[in-house]
């Protein structure tokens, strides 16, 4: 594993600066990697976060045919449950802007195995990036959010999900409820990890992600150290007490 090209922290005034960072990062590093290699890939993260910031990238003007996404995590549910974070990324973005639907990667969770459903999905991934088993896909961003637990993506404290090194994609669970997720090391070999966090109860957590010790596996977030950039960006109720 390689080192960790840079970590940058920022505390932003409230949610709308956090949001407005985010998506000057995103659009920077979507150019570049239009511009070196024609196309941009993300992950996206659910839950409550980040629906501003796919609401703001559905009103900008983008070369959608060359943006393809993909999601760092999933509930094990159908896709037109509430609780599909790929439903809540159509729902807001994906279905008011003109990309094409063989560009949106959403994760599969029509299996009755979900074992099978991340199989599935790691294959794709593979085939979609032509890597092979020993060779982790670097996706441009992945974006992430964290949980007042501390967890990402769908790696959940203490869970079995945690020591998975070998697979891009495993399944997670949180209280009993099924999920599939990005492993660790998949997160970790990207070309940019976004972590985009806000609110007071965020606050303990994050405490712990950044103590210079503290136990990985209680506090999953800390297992993210991307070989490319880390950005954790924050509002000023998360990331207050890190910067007194
Ligand atoms: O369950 C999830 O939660 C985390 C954090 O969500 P937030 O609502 O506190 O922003 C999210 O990053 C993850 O993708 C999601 O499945």
């Amino acid at each position: 594993m390689g080192l960790v090209m840079s970590k940058n922290i920022e505390v932003l005034s409230d949610k709308n600066a956090l949001i407005a960072r985010a998506l000057q990062l995103i659009l920077s590093r979507m150019k570049t990697a239009i511009q070196q290699r024609g196309l941009f890939t993300i992950a996206l993260s659910g839950g409550s976060t980040p629906k501003p910031l796919y609401e703001v990238i559905a009103q900008q003007q983008l070369p959608w045919d060359k943006i393809h996404v993909f999601w760092g995590d999933e509930r094990y549910v159908p896709p037109h449950h509430p609780d599909s974070n790929q439903l809540m990324a159509r729902n807001v973005w994906l279905s008011k802007v003109g990309i094409p639907e063989e560009n949106i990667h959403s994760m599969p969770t029509n299996d009755s195995e979900p074992r099978i459903a991340a199989a599935k999905y790691e294959q794709h991934l593979q085939d979609f990036f032509r890597s092979t088993s020993e060779n982790f896909p670097a996706l441009d961003i992945v974006l992430l959010g964290m949980g007042d637990d501390a967890h990402t993506a769908s790696l959940f404290p203490q869970t079995e999900a945690l020591s998975v090194d070998n697979r891009l994609i495993t399944v997670g669970h949180k209280d009993g409820n099924m999920r599939l997720t990005f492993t660790y090391p998949f997160i970790n070999a990207a070309r940019c990890v976004m972590f985009i966090v806000g609110g007071v109860n965020k606050r303990s957590a994050l405490a712990k992600v950044f103590a210079p010790e503290a136990d990985n596996y209680q506090y999953p977030s800390r297992l993210i150290k991307p070989q490319g950039e880390l950005w954790w960006l924050l509002d000023e109720a998360a990331g207050s007490e890190l910067t007194s």
